[in-house]
């Protein structure tokens, strides 16, 4: 079957992916509170469309830092893509490059970052998600791994000073990558054990961004961030950019829809607001667009399509986003992704 939806290549995906692996990648933190409220928040929005605004085309392009990007759909950052597919972030990096956007590589991907550079080529805007290390040592060489690779924005992940409890991979005793995979970006650091050995910092704090705001000329993109005062403190310490984000309702269970977040936040800062959480149709773009953001990240949808069809299969996602997009501008009379407005979302009881 053709999948015509990430709702579909999500079905695709569970039918082809061992169980623990479909957990890992569908759950979320204690009772999935979250996980469902980042989707069902996009349904109580609803879109007030206007009409007779002839227009030829649509323009889905916009910039981030500097880059040129062909739609505001960025690849949120998620680990461990071998799980889905052997080519692994090989194969989104390519699928990112075709689609032009940014892919965000996950720290904890199972390909060295540089290897992910190589496979997307010249044409991928590749950035680097980043969890502050206990070693000072360690994060440094994190970033000079992402600065060698040629990236060119640091995403800090603010919302993990823990880990979220993840049910599932507990009963289904997911605590260990299966043998080959690896965290290869932590590869001969200091306290590298093999296998998951990323650690959470708990005393992560303000302090903790300057340092590395003094270490990189990278523009810092703070992910993970929901209260507006926060997002004020942040522009405060020199960050270039927010991503709104509970991790998909993996970490804090019973936090906000990301969605919910997001036109307070934009409100109060000046420096682009990215949010994901979610994201599973044009439309759904569209109502993050007309809360504030500037673009928007998909986590879940590209592996679905990595597990059901490898790099074609993420590309199939972001190009049916691409079309759903479009369509969706098309139907709410705007020629372009800046047009898009506020007065054309309405927030209903459902
Ligand atoms: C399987 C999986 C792994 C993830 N790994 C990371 C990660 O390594 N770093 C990170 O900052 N966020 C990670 N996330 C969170 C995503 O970046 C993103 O916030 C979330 O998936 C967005 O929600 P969505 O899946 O509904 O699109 C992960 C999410 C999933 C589903
Ligand atoms: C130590 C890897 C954490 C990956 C992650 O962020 C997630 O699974 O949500």
């Amino acid at each position: 079957m053709m999948p015509f939806s990430v709702r579909e290549f999500e079905a695709l995906a569970r039918d082809r992916l061992p169980r623990y692996a479909y957990d890992f990648i569908a759950g979320g933190a204690d009772d999935e509170v979250t996980v469902r409220a980042n989707e069902q928040a996009f349904a109580r929005l609803r879109l007030l469309p206007r009409v007779l605004r002839g227009q030829p085309g649509r323009d889905l392009g916009t910039t981030l830092f500097g880059a040129g990007i062909t739609m505001p759909v960025l690849l949120s950052p998620t680990a461990f893509h071998r799980l889905a597919d052997p080519a692994g972030e090989q194969a989104t990096a390519r699928a990112a490059a075709k689609a032009g956007t940014v892919l965000i590589a996950s720290m904890a991907s199972t390909v060295p970052i540089g290897d992910i550079a190589t496979a997307g080529g010249a044409d991928l805007v590749l950035w680097f998600q980043l969890y502050i290390q206990p070693d000072q040592a360690v994060t440094d060489a994190l970033v000079k791994r992402a600065e060698d690779a040629g990236c060119r924005a640091l995403v800090v992940t603010v919302d993990s000073p823990v880990l979220g409890w993840r049910q599932r991979d507990h009963h289904n005793e997911f605590h260990d990558l299966p043998a080959g995979l690896y965290c290869e970006n932590m590869r001969g650091l200091a306290g590298d054990s093999g296998v998951r050995s990323i650690a959470m910092v708990p005393e992560l704090s303000w302090e903790h961004i300057d340092r590395l705001r003094q270490t990189t000329e990278l523009p810092i993109v703070l992910k993970g961030l929901m209260h507006p005062a926060d997002a004020v403190t942040a522009v405060e310490h020199g960050v270039s950019g927010l991503l709104v984000s509970n991790h998909g309702g993996r970490q804090l269970d019973t936090a906000v829809a990301a969605i919910d977040a997001v036109a307070d936040v934009a409100a109060a800062v000046d420096i682009p607001v990215l949010m994901d959480g979610g994201v599973r149709r044009g439309t759904d773009v569209v109502k993050a667009l007309a809360l504030g953001a500037h673009a928007v990240g998909i986590g879940r949808p590209v592996l679905w399509g990595l597990a059901a069809r490898g790099e074609e299969g993420v590309l199939d996602v972001l190009e049916l986003l691409r079309g759903e997009l479009d369509r969706a501008l098309a139907l709410t009379g705007c020629a372009s992704v800046r047009q898009v407005t506020s007065d054309l979302v309405r927030e209903v009881r459902c």
